[in-house]
């Protein structure tokens, strides 16, 4: 059976798109990394609370309409009463900034390697972009010993313990979100041939680091995407950043809530409820004064498992595949790996 990690090995990277600038050298945004169309017609942002997307308490009575619901208008919500303890999303969270403070001479110690999947590096869409992110990133797929121990010869186990602790709490809440998920599309697990194999699969950490940047608006800290797997879960410090774009209106905050974890639909999600759910297009802005950091956690079936759209009544939209094929023609093709699919 494949890995996560093996579909993502799978497609090489070259080393000037994964080592991210010296943040702490610079005191303007070089060229390589400033993007003339931030202030395109597209990004007037709203961050009113009349326009956000939905805060879901996991403990409501009537939560599977609420999941169902808001992954259909918005494919995101902010869920609250997850019951991780606040004092891990602490830890992690201390941890991630020790690791994004060090020097950066120390950091690329850890470098992703150009077919690897684990390590300190840009982000993996960068090759799509002829400009850079105001944004390094840190990959853990299985084990982060080997890569932390370059970090911190000596030092390296509650690091990798709070990772740890942390991927095994996210993977027991993804699992609850997905059965939830399954009841709001009307679908019996057994319908699913992977679903039981859910639970063995290996998600994948993301630490993002967003350092100040002198001119926010002419950087961008991650460049519009969806992501791929079938649900992300996301800590995010205490600064605004993320944005999801919601069509009719434009880029929408999503403003941290004390507490409270961002839960987003991937592309997987989108093909086999057959487009009901809608996949997150989000971004991230930088800023001045605060330097964010956020967790994403990235949560789906085995690499072999097939996705198939569930439909009874209506044609599938979508064809059916593989999660490696997926994968790989997402990272050919970016945006376009839905439309190529799409029947
Ligand atoms: O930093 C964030 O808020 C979002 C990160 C993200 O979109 C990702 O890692 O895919
Ligand atoms: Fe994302």
């Amino acid at each position: 059976m494949s890995t996560l990690s093996e579909a993502y090995t799978d497609t090489p990277l070259h080393l000037q798109h994964i080592i991210p600038l010296d943040f702490e050298s610079v005191q303007t945004v070089p060229d390589s990394h400033s993007w003339p169309q931030i202030n395109d017609s597209r990004s007037a942002v709203h961050s009113d609370e009349e326009l956000s997307i939905p805060v879901i308490d996991l403990m409501a009575p009537d939560i599977v309409e609420l999941v169902g619901e808001a992954c259909r208008t918005w494919g995101m919500f902010q869920v609250t009463g997850h019951g991780v303890p606040s004092s891990l999303l602490e830890d992690v969270e201390a941890e991630v900034r020790r690791l994004f403070e060090l020097p950066a001479g120390q950091k690329v110690k850890a470098l992703r390697s150009p077919n690897g999947a684990t390590g300190y590096g840009a982000a993996r869409i960068t090759p799509f972009f002829s400009k850079n992110m105001w944004h390094e990133g840190f990959t853990i797929m299985g084990s982060s010993v080997d890569h932390a121990r370059e970090l911190w010869p000596h030092d390296y186990i509650r690091f990798c313990d709070a990772m740890d602790d942390y991927q095994k709490k996210m993977k027991a809440l993804s699992h609850q979100l997905w059965l939830l998920i399954l009841k709001s599309l009307d679908i019996a697990e057994q319908q699913i041939n992977w679903a039981s194999s859910l639970y063995d699969s290996d998600g994948a950490l993301q630490l993002n680091s967003y350092p100040c940047c002198p001119d926010p608006n002419r950087a961008i800290g991650l460049a519009p995407h969806t992501d791929t797997l079938i649900l992300t879960i996301l800590h995010q410090s205490d600064s605004n950043g993320l944005q999801i774009f919601r069509d009719g209106v434009g880029w929408v905050s999503v403003s941290p809530l004390a507490g409270a974890l961002v839960v987003n639909a991937g592309d997987l999600l989108h093909i086999m409820s057959n487009a009901q759910f809608s996949t997150a297009y989000h971004r991230v802005v930088v800023n001045e004064a605060r330097h964010r950091l956020s967790i994403a956690y990235f949560y789906g079936p085995p690499a072999d498992s097939l996705v198939v759209p569930v439909c009874e009544m209506e044609f599938p939209l979508y064809r059916s595949l593989t999660v490696k094929e997926y994968i790989s023609i997402k990272a050919k093709h970016l945006d376009k790996a839905l439309s190529l699919i799409r029947l």
